[in-house]
């Protein structure tokens, strides 16, 4: 049985003197993270027995109705990484503008507190997302602009997923896994609360037969995603020539970690609901830690057209169309938009 302190200690061992500052900073904040994270299970066990269902009466920055355990979570992780001393400043999908921490701080972290809101007072899956990049202006107090650095920057980024067991997946950058353990998986032992290493070196399958969506926005997704999804409807009398199943967790968290587990497909594509939205997903807080997390483990992460990762971002709070998995079925969803 290897600890998450067990992995991180051989990991630092491994590490050259070269990176090894920045790898036990990097080291400490997911440690940070995954102690929040704990809390936040403790939360979730009680479930209608703590004060954690129900709306908070409050609308966040992405105009959307908080519930209790969005601010809860939030603040929770803001009070815990505003403390780390490697954390020179937090950006939260439920705040407005980046929190200032700690000047002598060399990194930025980036949360979706808790992922998959409308499940909390059902009892279903939901997660935590996160994101670390370098700061670059050591010694300067963050603004929202030190953030907007491109995925391909990331140095680590993973979840905790709150499911039927606590899980923790993870990497790091390629330049920063010295181990070279690509995606790793860690369950939460709920009698010793110790996380315990389940899996090194997570690869998705090329193909599957398994897509994720919410087809109740069928009508409004453009004529390319449309195509996409009535050939995998038609099954063995349609073009793809074999039956398809699907499977939509409402928590980006549940539906990644299904395709890390046993591959898939998961979109979340551009639609005309709301012209003012280019997708519903976040890229700094879901899109880009979830992209680095497919792409480590040899899957695909785009906008149905263009990588997610190469996205300049413009704001922290940006949204970007999501399609993300299976490799062979993402160049698909690629082909049919460009071809359109
Ligand atoms: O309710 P919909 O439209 O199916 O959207 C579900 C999607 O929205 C999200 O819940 C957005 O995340 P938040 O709960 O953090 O706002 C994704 O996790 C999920 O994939
Ligand atoms: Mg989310
Ligand atoms: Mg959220």
């Amino acid at each position: 049985m290897t600890t998450l302190n067990d992995y991180f200690q051989s990991y630092l061992t491994a590490t050259s003197s070269d990176s090894s500052s920045e790898k036990s900073a990097v080291i400490d904040v997911i440690n940070t993270i995954t102690t929040v994270g704990k809390e936040i299970t403790e939360l979730l066990r009680k479930g209608a027995l703590a004060d954690i269902h129900g709306e908070a009466g409050a609308e966040n920055v992405q105009g959307e109705q908080q519930k209790k355990l969005d601010v809860i979570a939030n603040d929770l992780l803001l009070d815990a990484l505003t403390a780390n001393k490697h954390c020179a400043g937090v950006a939260s999908e439920e705040l407005d503008d980046a929190t200032p921490a700690n000047e002598s701080g060399e990194l930025l972290v980036l949360f979706d507190p808790l992922d998959g809101s409308s499940n909390i007072d059902i009892n279903m899956p939901t997660g935590t997302i996160f994101s670390i990049l370098p700061h670059n202006n050591k010694g300067q107090a963050v603004t929202n602009a030190d953030f907007l650095q491109k995925g391909t920057e990331q140095l680590a980024a993973g979840y905790l997923l709150y499911g039927s067991s606590a899980m923790l997946a993870f990497t790091f950058s390629d330049a920063l896994d010295s181990n070279n353990d690509g995606v790793i998986l860690f369950s939460l032992n709920p009698t010793t609360g110790e996380f315990e290493l389940v899996k090194k070196n997570i690869s998705i399958d090329a193909d599957t037969k398994e897509y994720a969506i919410n087809a109740s926005n069928a009508r409004h997704w453009l004529p390319p995603m449309q195509q996409y999804i009535n050939e995998l409807l038609a099954g063995t009398t349609g073009p793809r020539g074999k039956n398809f199943n699907t499977r939509w967790v409402a928590a980006m968290v549940g539906d990644v970690h299904r395709i890390l587990c046993r591959g898939g497909i998961f979109i979340y594509p551009k639609d005309t609901k709301d012209p003012s939205k280019a997708g519903k997903l976040r890229l700094m807080y879901e899109a880009n830690p979830m992209s680095l997390l497919i792409e480590r483990a040899g899957g695909a992460s785009t906008d149905a057209i263009n990588r997610i990762m190469d996205y300049e971002p413009t704001d922290i709070h940006q949204r970007v169309p999501v399609v993300l998995g299976a490799k062979n079925e993402v160049e698909q969803v690629q082909k049919l938009h460009q071809q359109a």
